[in-house]
């Protein structure tokens, strides 16, 4: 985090990365301007923004722009002339429009998350470089046509007015990590899964809660107690009313409708009765020893996960890691859940058996209503996170490889 008087005094000169993030702005420090030769990466994130000075595409070096929670209405046009631009981040701001013109040739990565679109540009399609495509809660009912976007691996649509699943999704080439609940498409099976679930309840006064186990982007985890039966559980308490994968009322239907499954971490019951009125969810208690199997992609990476130098399997435990994970898809399948975000840093797993857990529904759908053929579709998609994880292990296993039927 960088402050104004920073910029002023002259101590930034030649500074490639630069943050100036909840300072109230209003305008754009033209100052700012001094590092156009040098400038690659730029947050504007948490201020007053509304526009960007017309001649932005002077920062020729600038390849990462973050504007998240300014109240933007328009995506500033001038963003289609900087000639190395790849990420985009727009989240939470007021946009209802997205100029043909606004997207930079080299588009890889575009956050467009919480805004109020309605539609996006067509020149959306005509960016083959486009990778990862954040669109989770906003008014959208249809797509431009992405034919081209054949590197498009992720794509967010989580929450929004899609009442099918559009049929081009379902072709893209390189689609791996899909979100689209929370849509007319998916929400009805949402209700009735909750609905089912009803009986399950536990109230919150019936927890003690005890020490924070930990905190991730949706939600805190307490350590508590079943006052009734004495259990030891997890409490999730969901931070937001959503995420850039989709609501907690979507995560908390399809966990509920996955059920357990010794290698899946999903909900006990919806826990109703929070103090705040926040959303919460009991979870098995997990013993200590689970390690994330890897941490999310980095700016660099995009959409493939970042594995702590070093990290190796031996055979015998890269085999019993995917087929935990294997099994845990095949149930989740079976049960009508799309995960949507099959990656290693949403595994927990055990370095000294290869034990592992799929966590983290956030971005799962309920596929019950679907056309079978569609669910099929999505489902070839998962495997191909699947076939992803996969070579990333076998790629950092010691020897001999183990043989699978699938991969
Ligand atoms: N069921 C559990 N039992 C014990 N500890 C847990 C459990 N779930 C989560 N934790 C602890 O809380 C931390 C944060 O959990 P996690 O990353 O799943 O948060 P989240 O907000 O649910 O996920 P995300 O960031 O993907 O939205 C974990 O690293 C772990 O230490």
């Amino acid at each position: 985090m960088h402050t104004l008087d920073d910029l002023h005094s002259g101590a930034l000169a030649g500074a490639r990365h630069v943050r100036l993030t909840h300072l109230g702005l209003t305008e754009f420090p033209r100052q700012l301007f001094h590092l156009a030769d040098t400038l690659e990466l730029l947050d504007l994130s948490g201020n007053q923004l509304t526009s960007l000075p017309n001649d932005f595409s002077r920062f020729t070096q600038l390849r990462v722009l973050f504007a998240s929670n300014n109240p933007f209405t328009t995506l500033p046009a001038v963003l289609g002339q900087c000639p190395q631009l790849e990420m985009v981040g727009f989240k939470a701001c007021q946009l209802a429009h997205i100029p043909e013109s606004s997207l930079p040739a080299r588009l890889r990565w575009l956050i467009l998350t919480d805004n109020q679109l309605t539609a996006l540009p067509a020149s959306l399609g005509q960016r083959p470089r486009l990778q990862k495509l954040m669109l989770s809660c906003n008014q959208l009912t249809a797509l431009p046509d992405l034919r081209d976007c054949t590197q498009l691996e992720l794509l967010r649509l989580a929450s929004n007015q899609f009442t099918c699943i559009p049929s081009q999704l379902l072709q893209l080439p390189a689609l791996a990590w899909p979100a689209v609940a929370g849509n007319p498409a998916t929400q009805k099976s949402e209700l009735q899964a909750l609905f089912a679930s009803a009986q399950k309840t536990i109230s919150y006064q019936n927890l003690q809660v005890h020490e924070l186990l930990g905190e991730g982007a949706s939600g805190h985890i307490y350590r508590a107690t079943r006052r009734d039966t004495g259990e030891a559980i997890a409490l999730k308490v969901f931070k937001a009313a959503f995420t850039s994968d989709g609501t907690p009322q979507s995560e908390l239907a399809a966990g509920m409708a996955a059920g357990q499954h010794p290698h899946l971490l999903t909900p006990l019951a919806q826990v109703h009765g929070h103090p705040h009125g926040q959303l919460a969810m009991a979870l098995p208690l997990l013993a200590a020893g689970w390690q994330n199997l890897a941490g999310p992609p980095s700016l660099s990476s995009c959409t493939r996960d970042v594995y702590a130098p070093g990290t190796r399997f031996t055979p015998a435990n890269a085999q019993r890691l995917l087929a935990c994970v294997r099994s845990a898809v095949e149930h989740l399948h079976a049960r009508g859940v799309l995960h949507g975000d099959l990656y290693a840093h949403n595994i927990l797993w055990q370095p000294a058996t290869g034990e592992a857990i799929l966590s983290d529904l956030g971005a799962a759908a309920l596929t019950h209503a679907l056309p079978a053929q569609q669910v099929a579709q999505l489902q070839a998609i998962e495997w191909r996170a699947f076939a992803h994880l996969h070579a990333e292990v076998m790629a950092r296993c010691n020897a001999e490889r183990p043989q699978f039927s699938r991969f």
